[in-house]
């Protein structure tokens, strides 16, 4: 899709709040926008007692988006009162700060990006977070891929975390990485509902009512692209640094660099570009095939003056572990598909950087 976000917004800033005559965008009622190849997605937050009217402005946006070649758009509607809570949190009105803020007791973040889904992005921030675990590193890992949620299940780990004193949330742990994830917050079937206006307020919940301890590194599993949670997350606390995973497809790769190009103008620094389901190793006969093609991360790490933190193999064991709520650097750490993930944390432990 060649539409970019800035087409998007232009769209919408032709469209009339019929609540305040302010333009949809300039209104701020557009939230969670993500501009991708599956399309445009975002969400309204709206009064309840207006939906009639800004049903109208919903279906003028969609037309407005679809008439610029878009197939896909979804507008989601939501209403604070209509969404779903996490733990109600009492007497925690915190003053809203202007710039970023620490989380308490936490040394570091890190923030894990992916241009587009599905490259295993999930897979390689759980892997990464149990090798920091397995060097004695204090390991957080805060699952914020809010369109789909994946770290309970890779890290095998079930149940809704409590909130004993209504102020505080307490998190989930396993295979040594302290977990919080906004999949565990809602219902299975409830997930969609964090997209809508919720979002934002739960993200600065896990940064900042999670108690996580003290910990030397938190490692933050982002929703693919460059929507408004990456650049929310950048600008509520201090982001150390960013890895991007890619595959070797060009396409990956072009929406990497759009990654790239996002935490640079946040000024978040980039550790480095990670190549996944790189080389394909046959689990039956071992043998080495270049399904995606390969080196074109490294190529682009080059071009783009990062580093290459590792190419990480597609093999079958590295999913089924991750299914199994096991990764691979916990279930079978000596393998040399787990070496891979135990050199990205030994590399990140000598730069200083976890
Ligand atoms: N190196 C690999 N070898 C084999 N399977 C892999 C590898 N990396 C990821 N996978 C599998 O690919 C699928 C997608 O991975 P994952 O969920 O980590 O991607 P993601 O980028 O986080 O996706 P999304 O952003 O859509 O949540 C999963 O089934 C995962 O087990």
């Amino acid at each position: 899709m060649s539409v970019t976000r800035e087409d998007v917004l232009n769209a919408l800033k032709t469209v009339k709040d019929p609540v305040t005559g302010n333009d949809l965008v300039a209104a701020g009622l557009v939230r969670a926008l993500t501009v991708d190849e599956n399309g445009v997605r975002f969400v309204m937050e709206i009064d309840p007692a207006k939906a009639d009217p800004m049903e109208k402005a919903r279906a003028e946006a969609e037309a407005k988006l679809k008439s610029l070649g878009i197939d896909k758009v979804s507008v989601a509607m939501t209403a604070h009162s209509a969404a779903p809570k996490p733990p109600e949190l009492k007497g925690t009105a915190r003053p809203k700060p202007a710039g970023p803020e620490a989380v308490p007791g936490v040394a570091r973040i890190i923030a894990i990006a992916s241009g587009k889904g599905g490259v295993g992005k999930s897979t390689v921030s759980a892997n990464i977070a149990t090798a920091l675990a397995a060097e004695g590193r204090k390991v957080g890992l805060l699952d914020a891929d809010v369109y789909g949620p994946s770290q309970p299940r890779m890290l095998g780990v079930t149940g809704r975390p409590a909130s004993p004193d209504n102020k505080t949330i307490l998190p989930l742990r396993n295979h040594g990485v302290t977990m919080m994830s906004l999949g565990l917050m809602t219902q299975e079937d409830e997930a969609v509902v964090w997209r809508g206006p919720m979002l934002m307020g739960a993200l600065q919940q896990m940064l900042f009512q999670v108690q996580w301890g003290a910990l030397d590194v938190l490692i933050v599993d982002l929703p693919p692209g460059t929507g408004d949670v990456q650049m929310t997350l950048a600008q509520k606390t201090h982001l150390n640094g960013a890895i991007v995973v890619s595959t070797p497809q060009d396409i990956a790769l072009l929406d990497a660099r759009k990654g790239i190009d996002m935490f640079n103008k946040l000024n978040v620094p980039i550790y480095g570009l990670i190549e996944n389901m790189s080389t394909h190793i046959c689990s039956n006969c071992g043998h080495e095939e270049h399904i995606f093609g390969h080196g074109g991360v490294a190529k682009q790490a080059e071009k783009m003056g990062v580093p290459l933190l590792a190419e990480v193999p597609l093999h079958l064991d590295i999913r089924t572990a991750s299914d199994g709520g096991a990764p691979i650097v916990v279930s079978q750490p000596d393998s040399p598909q787990a070496q891979v993930f135990r050199g990205i944390a030994k590399q990140l432990i000598a730069d200083g950087n976890a």
